[in-house]
């Protein structure tokens, strides 16, 4: 028997005055995502060039320039010759000198700016961070009273991991953490630009709160999940301002092959020297080392860090965190989305909107059977649960004296199911579930009972517009038997469908999984247009099934919110966690999105897949380029010793010196024009990775066999006019 609805109050949470602000996480719209601050365009500000400046002459110290072999030999190259100009006065030498070290300077003004943009936008976020007074709680646990609890002030840098603080309307969240009582309208626009207000609440998955963000409305007790100086803020920070940036395997790959091409060319001009002696051709220090420069791969060994910056720093635009370069290209390879749904797909903003009783039950009933198996239920859903069955039936948790004993059975994503073991001062009890319609049906038939038809069919008639239907279930003394279904709705993210498609055409399958059933599964991936799903989906599964993919040699992004997804985060390549989420999923992932938009990962994708092409186009480019240097300085170089070199000098550049000082020039300038390019990214469109490649190649490819031809007839012209003693 049930006991009749009790009138005493129980301390309500504060979901009762929910915040009236907008439901969920803001969903981009079909338009592009808006971006942080102005994207740089295409041309250079010559502003930050010269911002740049000092900080390009200072990475001139040995000590930096040894990271970078390629151009440390540029500057080791500038050091001689510059010896030898001292040591053997001519207009040649000191040109050659002079521009020798302006193409080390350029090199690093390429990374000077790169960082530089980055510092400006480490100082805007460091100006929210706030270091402010916290209330910390004492002797406070998770569930217990907050009026009588005790609470002491102290400095924000004060407070330890697992400190509980008390945040009220209008008063800054001191550090990261997770809302573990409470539901709160949240201002997030110091972290992510955006103004409108989110909803944090405990016990969900939309409990993760970011240092530096202030709540509107209500109060919220956060526990502190990361120490002063290791919270997300401080990460980007450090990621902007390029402090914690490490090579990624490719570039690692790349440096090796920059560095055996130099030793190679090194060893080629060391060699070529005895062997112009033997054909009376001695080479001066000066040609010796421009030959060198000329043919190392001095382009992309100046811009290839610089690409790497403006790749994090594109995504810290665009509100997302990457931990490691790593992840942002594997992005750029993804071949499989996987999507949670709750939260993610759809607002998460899961409601309970209606008691459905089987035939014979009185709604009255289902609905006290419900709200008490949700008292301790502090998932929102079970919030929900009991301030629907108040709304509807004036219905309220029951007496001190009533209540004889009880056990509260906490939802978990394995079991999909919570509930309530009550026994009652009468010393007649009860046990109640509530749950997935295949989690609670099995746990009716272990206690010997059966499930009328109905519960199937009212079930998948709610599932299948979308809803998720929750079970109820009790075993007193009439024995174990459903009650009824309760529907919890939940609506799909506005504008998500076009995102998908947009995906598709970069041609990246995408995937639900989720802890529901089959049939809801199908009519939200139905409604967002998914290609895929997987449903009723333990933690486990969802790792599993990226481990499949993986092994199929296909690389997968998984983007969530909840502790379920954390193991699935974890295995991903790229694993985006909402900035919403709990703090085991965004710890598990590699990318946090402060937007807490799971169409992110289409620009994340775009931003990954631009970072390799724009290397790969650059590398190309660099290596071509070479090729016009040696037509213009190998004839140069051998002109009076065998003249029918000459035929080589396609160029018809005027003099043996003019024709160095062309191609060292062409090779110091063409660095500065790339820089450009280097940091917005080569162009961008979905198509296959294949055409991209190709076009890109051939592009990048033959512009670096022809532009140097035509560059260094014009620096060549230009020299013999302006520059005496060259002619
Ligand atoms: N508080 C709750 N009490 C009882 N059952 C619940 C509760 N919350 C959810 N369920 C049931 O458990 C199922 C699994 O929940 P879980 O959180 O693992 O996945 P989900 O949130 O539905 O999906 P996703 O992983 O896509 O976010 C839900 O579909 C629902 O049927
Ligand atoms: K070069
Ligand atoms: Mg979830």
């Amino acid at each position: 028997m049930l006991p009749p609805a009790s009138d005493q109050a129980i301390p309500q949470p504060l979901t009762d005055q929910a915040p009236a602000a907008p439901a969920g996480d803001r969903a981009a719209p079909g338009g592009p995502p808006r971006a942080r601050g102005r994207e740089p365009g295409g041309f250079l500000d010559p502003v930050q060039l010269l911002k740049a400046f000092p900080e390009a002459l200072r990475k001139l110290h040995p000590r930096v320039m040894v990271k970078n072999p390629v151009l440390f030999v540029v500057e080791a190259g500038s050091a001689l010759t510059t010896l030898s100009a001292v040591l053997n006065p001519s207009v040649f030498t000191w040109v050659i000198s002079c521009w020798l070290w302006l193409t080390v300077v350029f090199a690093n003004l390429a990374e000077a700016v790169a960082e530089g943009r980055g510092k400006a936008q480490a100082a805007t976020l460091r100006r929210a961070r706030t270091d402010t007074v916290a209330r910390r709680l004492r002797h406070w646990q998770v569930g217990t009273d907050l009026e009588t609890a005790k609470t002491e002030r102290v400095a924000t840098s004060e407070l330890a991991l697992f400190d509980c603080v008390v945040v009220a309307a209008g008063e800054p969240i001191p550090a990261d953490g997770e809302v573990v009582d409470g539901v709160a309208a949240v201002d997030e626009s110091a972290i992510t630009g955006e103004s409108a207000p989110v909803v944090r609440e405990s016990g969900g998955d939309r409990s993760g709160v970011t240092g530096g963000t202030t709540v509107l409305s209500d109060r919220i007790v956060v526990r502190v999940t990361a120490k002063p100086g290791h919270s997300f803020m401080d990460r980007m920070i450090a990621l902007v301002e390029g402090a914690t940036r490490q090579k990624t395997p490719n570039e690692i790959a790349l440096h090796i092959l920059l560095c055996a091409l130099t030793i190679v060319f090194v060893l080629f001009v060391v060699t070529l020297q005895p062997m112009a002696v033997y054909a009376g051709a001695a080479q001066s220090t000066t040609v010796l080392v421009a030959l060198l420069v000329a043919l190392i791969p001095t382009t992309i060994g100046a811009l290839l860090s610089a690409i790497g910056i403006a790749g994090m720093d594109r995504l810290v635009r665009r509100n997302v965190l990457a931990m490691s370069g790593r992840a942002v290209e594997a992005a750029g390879d993804v071949n499989t989305l996987l999507l949670d749904k709750t939260g993610t797909i759809t607002l998460g903003n899961r409601r309970a909107a209606g008691f459905v009783p089987l035939p014979g039950i009185p709604e009255i009933q289902l609905a006290d059977a419900a709200q008490l198996a949700s008292l301790a239920d502090e998932t929102p859903e079970g919030r929900s649960i009991v301030v629907l069955a108040k709304e509807r039936f004036g219905l309220r948790a029951p007496a001190e004296g009533e209540l004889g004993y009880s056990q509260f059975v906490p939802f978990s994503a394995r079991t999909r199911m919570s509930g309530v073991d009550i026994v009652w001062s009468d010393r007649t009890g009860c046990l109640i579930r509530k749950g997935a319609a295949s989690a609670v049906l099995g746990w009716v038939r272990e206690r010997g009972g059966g499930a009328p038809a109905e519960a199937g069919w009212f079930a998948d008639s709610i599932a299948a517009s979308g809803g998720t239907p929750l079970l109820v279930a009790v075993h007193d003394q009439d024995g174990p038997r459903v009650l009824g279904v309760v529907h919890l709705k939940d609506v799909v993210k506005n504008g998500i469908r076009e995102r998908f498609e947009e995906l598709r055409r970069m041609g990246i399958r995408t995937v639900m999984v989720t802890g529901d059933n089959p049939r809801t599964a199908r009519a939200i991936a139905e409604e967002a247009g998914l290609d895929d799903y997987l449903a009723e989906a333990t933690p486990e599964d969802k790792m599993a099934l990226i481990r499949r993919e993986q092994a199929g040699d296909k690389l997968v992004a998984m983007t969530g919110d909840g502790t379920n997804d954390a193991p699935a985060l974890a295995q991903a390549d790229v694993g985006v966690a909402m900035n919403s989420g709990t703090s085991a999923a965004k710890e598990a992932g590699n990318m946090v999105d402060l937007d807490s938009d799971p169409a992110k990962l289409i620009e994340i994708v775009r931003i990954g897949k631009q970072l390799l092409i724009t290397r790969g186009a650059l590398t190309t480019f660099s290596i071509t380029n070479d090729v016009a240097k040696y037509f213009a300085i190998i004839p140069a170089m051998f002109a009076s010793a065998y003249p029918g070199l000459d035929a080589l000098n396609v160029m018809g550049l005027a003099s043996p010196e003019s024709a160095i000082t062309s191609a060292v020039i062409f090779n110091a300038l063409i660095i500065v024009a790339l820089i450009p390019l280097a940091l917005r990214g080569v162009r961008y469109s979905p198509s296959s990775a294949h055409a991209l490649l190709r076009r890109n190649l051939g592009i990048y490819g033959i512009g670096g066999l022809v532009l140097p031809f035509v560059g260094i007839k014009l620096i060549d012209l230009l020299v013999i006019r302006f520059i005496p003693g060259l002619g």
